[in-house]
């Protein structure tokens, strides 16, 4: 039987919604690029839902469809409001409020298809307003509603801090959200899959799939990325930074990928946004640290910036705290999580893989009194 560690290189499953081919990244067939370039996350979560991109009309529908499901129900403000929430963990947190949201679901264990579409629908636009809600409350301030004029990105960005964003952070933070929203069988989303295939609901494969997001190695790198840079400080500190954490055997967060070789497609255009804003917000530092240590890896180790090396200095522009990073990665994936769930339940089977048994064979029992 062979065994590939962390089943390297192991094909599990056919998909149609997004594809690694020789360092490209595409949702649909469409290239990442002009993704990135041209689109706006609702079409993005439109085309990975329907695979095709929406006509205007359906696009126009799908928006106001969003807006109007980002309230949340009152148990969900009660139960945020009810405890500590400066000694939680934001992944945590949405952890919590996205299995409870099932529970304030009446369709969460209805299986057909169109139910899980509209469970889908509710979640994405859900989690938002639960990621914002708890940025705001642990800071002893109201959740904010959701503006009807508004998109999706814009909306997130308004909840949270309460003011009217600037356009060129709506912008950022919409490309942000786009690059962030499928990539194949990466460890969340599979997470998600394997749930699902057991036929569970939407809710608990999400609520799983958010379990797998929050780790280091995944999505957790982020946060982990503005901790390092805050811990070097000056651009100068930052090789020496690098050389000790190396010498101690110790991993650069942001750094390293299962699949590309020569780079994640994804990392320029997000180094692009982290010059541009951290340039206006008169903190350049943040940029010229981050490419210094992203030659020096690439120099040394041979290992490229992955997406969640330059979206660190991308957000600490935007003004976000860095334990929200996660969870905005969260706000943009649950789009692929529920994409590759849609998917599983259309041509389900369960997924249920061996192991290589490596223990102690043929052991003796000994009663307890005499062991
Ligand atoms: C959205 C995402 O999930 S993107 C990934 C986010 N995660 C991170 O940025 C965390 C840092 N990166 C890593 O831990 C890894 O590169 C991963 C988890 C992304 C991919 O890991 P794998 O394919 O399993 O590679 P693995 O961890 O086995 O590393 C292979 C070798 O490269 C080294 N290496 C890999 N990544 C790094 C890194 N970031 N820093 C230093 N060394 C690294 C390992 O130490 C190992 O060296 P060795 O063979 O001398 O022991
Ligand atoms: O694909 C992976 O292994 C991790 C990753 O980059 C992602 O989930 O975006």
């Amino acid at each position: 039987m062979s065994n590939p560690k962390g089943l390297e290189g192991i094909v599990a499953t056919e998909s149609s919604i997004s594809s690694i081919i020789d360092d490209k990244l595409t949702y649909v067939g469409y290239d990442i690029d002009d993704l990135a370039e041209n689109s706006s996350f609702e079409e993005i979560i439109y085309l990975l839902w329907n695979q095709k991109l929406p006509t205007k009309s359906e696009l126009d529908s799908f928006k106001q469809e969003l807006a109007d499901n980002m309230s949340l129900p009152q148990e969900i403000i009660d139960h945020l409001t009810s405890y500590d929430l400066s000694t939680v963990h934001p992944m945590a947190a949405v952890r919590t409020a996205v299995s409870m949201l099932g529970l304030y679901d009446e369709e969460a264990d209805v299986m057909e298809e169109e139910a899980n579409r509209r469970k889908a629908l509710r979640l994405q636009a859900k989690i938002s307003a639960v990621v914002t809600a708890f940025g705001r409350i642990r800071n002893g301030k109201e959740p904010v509603s959701p503006r009807n004029d508004y998109g999706f990105a814009a909306n997130f960005l308004y909840m949270l801090s309460g003011k009217e964003p600037e356009d060129i952070e709506v912008e950022a933070f919409n490309k942000a959200l786009i690059l962030h929203a499928d990539h194949e069988l990466n460890a969340s989303t599979f997470t998600a899959r394997v749930c699902v295939a057991t036929e569970s609901d939407v809710y608990s494969g999400v609520t799983a799939a958010i379990g797998a997001l929050k780790g280091p190695l995944h999505g957790g790198a982020n946060e982990r990325v503005m901790k390092m840079l805050t811990e070097i400080g000056e651009e100068d500190n930052a090789i020496s930074y690098i050389e000790k954490k190396l010498a101690n055997k110790e991993k650069i967060m942001g750094m390293g990928h299962r699949v590309y070789e020569n780079g994640d497609p994804r990392a320029k255009h997000l180094k692009e946004m982290s010059r541009q804003l951290t340039s206006i917000s008169g903190e350049s530092k943040w940029y010229n640290m981050s490419v210094k240590i992203e030659d020096y890896i690439k120099e040394n180790k041979g290992l490229p910036a992955n997406v969640d090396f330059y979206s660190a200095s991308v957000y600490h522009s935007l003004g976000i705290d860095h334990d929200l990073f996660t969870p905005i990665f969260a706000v943009s994936r649950v789009s692929g999580w529920l994409a590759h769930i849609l998917e599983q339940y259309a041509n389900n089977r369960l997924i249920r893989p061996r192991a290589e048994y490596v223990g102690p064979s043929k052991q003796a029992y000994t009663p307890i009194d005499q062991r």
